[in-house]
């Protein structure tokens, strides 16, 4: 079983380089099998989630070649199969996209309920009625939805709560469809945008992108293009919060700045530095870590997916912090291997209160999902002494070369994946 292994301590300088969003990434790809012609999808980021959606779309026949690691060419043209395997959907949440996709082409689909990270119970209801609404039939029989339609008719859908995965998939599933869709209560997380910026390039007609109010005009076909991801919001904020529990000065290049708004307002809050240019963010820890409070929203607020890596930041701060997570109701499963490190944390109900530490100390820990994992690496950089972090496989779903970008800044950290390499690991670094 793969894990880090970390010596923490260090102060992280340097740069680092932030690669596409998984998560515009992983309905992109599910929007490029939406035309018959080849699509190129280039910045995307070699993570697992989305090797797993490529092999699933491979697998009801379209084509994938890799031009590089960072590009596919994806042809559509040659799909046998509207139903997608369970072996790639348990895998990933993202593998709802492909029920709108092919939908929205081929107006049937068959997909299993999704994977993805066990941080609440996930319901899809919302993806369904939006379905519904356009003149879908969806069914849930063991374990599979089943989606057709004659015709797709756009509709008004209201969102009973904001939903980036329901805003997403009625987005594709509503694009070839008859008329007028308008999605009322949309979410606007910059990935929305980025989805409706590359339909758009493909010939889709939606406006409103980024705001409550989306509207998505039918056309009847989609066509080639070739287009660009945009910078992972999230892969850029936990690098930030790296200096910052590292107290450490660190470029993070390639962003959106605009995109980490709310993540900077929290950072200038605890006390650190933060400078921002055109694409690029310098952050630069302080000696004292200050406490405040954080509520997890919708974009523009802060976001959930950021909410272990500011609870590690807020374990060392001087005083009594509060995290309120408003979105998944399973959220705080870190806190437990948190505790293991010396951090005092207390969660009632879907708030944290965390009593800030002097420090942490190493420890054998395991990530409970994906950025709980990243968390958990955050605070094993700022311990003393060795921190172990097991399941690391939940990291590796969306960050790319985590231990090798945290290298470049003098982290000393490694994967391992026996006790021959964490003695190797340990002799090298005394
Ligand atoms: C692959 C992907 O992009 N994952 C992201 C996506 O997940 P995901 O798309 O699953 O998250 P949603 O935005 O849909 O969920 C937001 C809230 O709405 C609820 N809900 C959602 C759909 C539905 O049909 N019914 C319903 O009640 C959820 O339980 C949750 O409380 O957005 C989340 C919120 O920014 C992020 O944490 C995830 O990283
Ligand atoms: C929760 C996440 O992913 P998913 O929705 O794919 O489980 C995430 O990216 O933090």
């Amino acid at each position: 079983m793969d894990q880090y292994i970390i010596k923490g301590g260090k102060m992280l300088t340097g740069s680092v380089e932030i690669g596409g969003a998984k998560n515009a990434s992983l309905a992109i790809i599910a929007a490029a099998i939406m035309t018959d012609e080849t699509v190129i999808i280039e910045n995307l980021p070699d993570v697992e989630d989305v090797n797993v959606l490529l092999q699933a779309i491979q697998g009801i026949g379209a084509v994938v070649e890799r031009v590089d690691r960072h590009c596919v060419k994806i042809n559509g043209s040659t799909i046998s199969s509207v139903s997608v395997d369970y072996e790639y959907i348990k895998k990933i949440r993202a593998s709802y996209y492909l029920l709108g996709a092919l939908l929205g082409k081929y107006k049937m689909a068959q997909v299993a309920l999704p994977g993805g990270c066990n941080i609440g119970s996930r319901p899809i209801d919302q993806h369904i009625k939006g379905f519904k609404a356009l003149g879908a039939e969806v069914t849930i029989e063991h374990g599979m939805i089943l989606a057709k339609a004659g015709t797709l008719q756009g509709k008004h859908i209201y969102m009973d709560v904001v939903s980036v995965g329901a805003t997403i998939n009625i987005m594709l599933a509503a694009v070839m469809a008859e008329g007028i869709t308008d999605i009322e209560n949309a979410a606007k997380e910059p990935h929305v945008v980025d989805v409706a910026n590359m339909l758009n390039s493909m010939g889709a007609n939606i406006k409103g992108a980024g705001t409550d109010v989306i509207r998505v005009n039918g056309v009847s076909r989609l066509h080639g293009t070739t287009y660009s991801v945009i910078p992972d919001q999230i892969e850029a904020g936990t690098f930030m919060f790296v200096a910052a529990v590292t107290r450490g000065d660190i470029t993070v290049k390639n962003v959106i700045p605009k995109h980490l708004e709310a993540i900077t307002s929290k950072l200038l809050e605890i006390g650190c530095t933060v400078e921002e240019y055109d694409d690029s963010v310098r952050v630069k820890g302080s000696e004292s870590i200050v406490c405040t409070h954080v509520k997890t929203l919708p974009y523009p607020g802060f976001p959930t997916d950021m909410q272990p890596q500011i609870s590690v930041a807020l374990a060392m701060a001087k005083g009594t912090s509060t995290i309120t997570e408003s979105i998944f109701e399973n959220r705080f499963k870190y806190v437990d291997e948190l505790r293991r490190m010396g951090a005092s944390i207390k969660v009632e109900g879907n708030t944290a209160i965390i009593d800030g530490v002097n420090q942490f100390t190493g420890a054998q820990v395991s990530a409970p999902d994906l950025r709980a994992g990243a968390a958990l690496v955050l605070a094993g950089l700022a311990a003393q002494g060795l921190t172990l972090v097991e399941d690391i496989r939940f990291i590796q779903r969306g960050y790319e070369d985590f231990d090798g970008k945290l290298r470049a800044l003098g982290a000393q950290i490694e994967e391992v994946s026996s006790e021959k390499d964490v003695q190797k690991f340990k002799l090298k670094v005394g």
